[in-house]
């Protein structure tokens, strides 16, 4: 008979699993629609972070939870805004292990990073949001920072800001920042709603796959917003996408990407083997519907095991 680790290697069982969950977006508001009309269901998003945290601790085999940004909603009202955040946080907490969070736009719209990073326990320098984790000796995490250059979130006088702000002028010539309105192709992600990995993050990026690479370790990078045009909506890409996959195309230990924000989800293997998964949000899920899921993670793929809205998905990696 092999062993467990025999086995293990030759991809039968998963060396880890993690739950993951995106766009909660939570405020104790009535169900309202998105700018296209599509129906959000604000109260009942928590409902469904609380089913997520009771079936991850039932199955007792999730090491962490990685939540993909955007636990609250823009329109929550802002005297509102530190407790909600408080109140989706301790929801997370009471998943039996680590919660790995990042931050999305609608955070930012309620509580500034000085605020919201402290409570949602991200590793910070200056302000930044990015880090990585090693849960196992093969793999590494790394989540992203995509909103290190941007119009949201950093003080009015903030050099991020007034970089992001110099941009927008530059590429989007609407009074109104978050619409495409006349913008064409790819250029319809230059939105408010968006941003950038700046220089310092993409040079950590690189040090991080550097180090990943010299010690034969595959990476799957985590970022709110997504990094291939082929997985999303144009409207939900990073600013500096190409920047940041030429980047880690550079590299072979890259093996998926997974983001949120684009609240339909999606999915795209890139032009170097690297999947593109866009998780569903629990925001648009009517009462009753879910949109959670745990991922497994083997030598040789990644399995997501979603529930309801959300598609399971098998993402075999590229030699
Ligand atoms: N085609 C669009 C889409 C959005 N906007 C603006 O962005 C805001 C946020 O959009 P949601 O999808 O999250 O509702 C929205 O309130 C609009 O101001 C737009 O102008 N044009
Ligand atoms: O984060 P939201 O709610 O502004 O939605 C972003 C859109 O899904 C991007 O297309």
């Amino acid at each position: 008979m092999e062993s467990a680790s025999a086995l293990s290697k030759q991809g039968s069982h998963p060396i880890l699993s993690f739950g993951v969950i995106a766009d909660v977006q939570h405020a104790d508001i009535p169900d309202g629609r998105s700018f296209i009309g599509v129906p959000r269901y604000y109260r009942h998003s928590i409902l469904i972070l609380q089913r997520a945290v009771q079936r991850w601790n039932e199955d007792k085999k999730h090491k962490f939870v990685i939540n993909f940004g955007d636990i609250v909603d823009g329109f929550c009202p802002k005297d509102q805004s530190f407790s909600t955040v408080k109140k989706v946080v301790e929801e997370f907490e009471k998943f039996d292990g680590p919660v790995y969070h990042m931050i999305g736009n609608h955070c930012l719209y309620n509580l500034p990073r000085d605020k919201l990073l402290p409570m949602l326990k991200i590793p910070s320098k200056d302000g930044c949001a990015y880090y990585d984790f090693s849960p196992t000796p093969e793999f590494r995490f790394v989540v992203l920072d995509g909103y290190d250059i941007s119009a949201i979130g950093w003080p009015q006088d903030h050099p991020k800001r007034l970089e992001a702000v110099k941009f927008l002028q530059e590429k989007n010539p609407n009074m109104e920042k978050n619409s495409p309105e006349g913008l064409v192709g790819l250029e319809r992600r230059f939105l408010m709603f968006n941003g950038a990995v700046g220089k310092e993050q993409l040079k950590w990026l690189d040090g991080i796959l550097q180090q990943a690479t010299n010690m034969r370790q595959k990476v799957m990078i985590c970022c709110h917003l997504p990094l291939d045009p082929g997985s999303t909506s144009r409207e939900a890409l990073l600013w500096n996408y190409d920047e940041v996959m030429d980047l880690i195309h550079r590299y072979t230990c890259v093996k998926v990407c997974i983001a949120g924000h684009d609240h339909k989800g999606g999915h795209s293997i890139d032009s170097h083997g690297i999947h593109h998964r866009v998780l569903e949000a629990a925001l648009e899920c009517p009462p009753g519907n879910d949109a959670f899921g745990y991922m497994e993670l083997y030598n040789d793929k990644l399995s997501l095991i979603g529930t309801d809205r959300m598609e399971s998905t098998e993402m075999c990696f590229s030699p």
